[in-house]
């Protein structure tokens, strides 16, 4: 079976992954909450958004960015199966973003109308993915698989690789991150704080987007 990913694919992730420094991940518990959590965001300078499949209301969160926040790339994360990536693609996620990756998922990611960018966390799938002819990874879960050490080894064999590094990513440590050569744009969930989510705070979140908007490099 042919997984190898088309140029189109390849230059579409591109094309999102420089869009902004970071991405944010998000888990939205309360289908009301996904436009204007949408429109902070894009507001405080973060357009490309990562909503994870970790809650029920995941689906309808995409599909009502989609129609109502055109200026944000909305993608899909946590997607885990080839179902999880057709549920993502008839939602109208632009994208797809997986925490690790299997052979169905990459067998089903060649058939998909939208990219994916694959999870990694060692060399070895790091290496699987190249062989399929994949060149951009998340690289996940950051922090604990070896972080910015972790990247600055893989520059070295796998020149042509380069990632969007996720997991336990915050303000602090994103510049380090964004520093390295590999590194395109960093995933993470620190400019919305649970609180906020829940109260609504939606100016506390574009400031925090804002903030996380202006990190560019150590
Ligand atoms: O659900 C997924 O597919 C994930 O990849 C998990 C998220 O990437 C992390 O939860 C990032 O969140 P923080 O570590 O809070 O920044």
């Amino acid at each position: 079976m042919n997984t190898t990913p088309t140029n189109l694919h390849a230059q579409r992730i591109d094309q999102v992954l420089l869009r902004a420094p970071v991405v944010p991940v998000l888990s939205i518990a309360r289908l009301e909450d996904a436009v204007p959590l949408a429109r902070a965001l894009v507001d405080g300078g973060l357009p490309v958004l990562e909503v994870t499949l970790r809650t029920e209301a995941a689906i309808g969160a995409i599909r009502a960015i989609r129609e109502q926040v055109p200026d944000a790339s909305v993608g899909a994360g946590t997607v885990l199966t080839a179902r999880d990536l057709s549920a993502v693609e008839a939602a109208g996620a632009s994208f797809a973003i997986s925490p690790g990756a299997t052979d169905a998922l990459y067998a089903a990611a060649s058939d998909a109308r939208i990219p994916l960018l694959p999870g990694i966390a060692t060399a070895s799938e790091l290496m699987h993915g190249l062989e399929l002819g994949y060149q951009r990874f998340k690289f996940f879960p950051a922090e604990s698989s070896g972080g910015i050490g972790a990247l600055k080894s893989f520059a070295g064999p796998f020149a042509q690789a380069k990632f969007c590094p996720t997991g336990g990513i915050d303000a602090a440590r994103a510049p380090a991150y964004l520093s390295l050569s590999n590194v395109i744009t960093v995933g993470g969930s620190w400019m919305v704080p649970a609180d906020a989510l829940a109260a609504g705070d939606w100016q506390r979140i574009a400031n925090l987007a804002r903030a996380a908007a202006a990190l560019r490099i150590a």
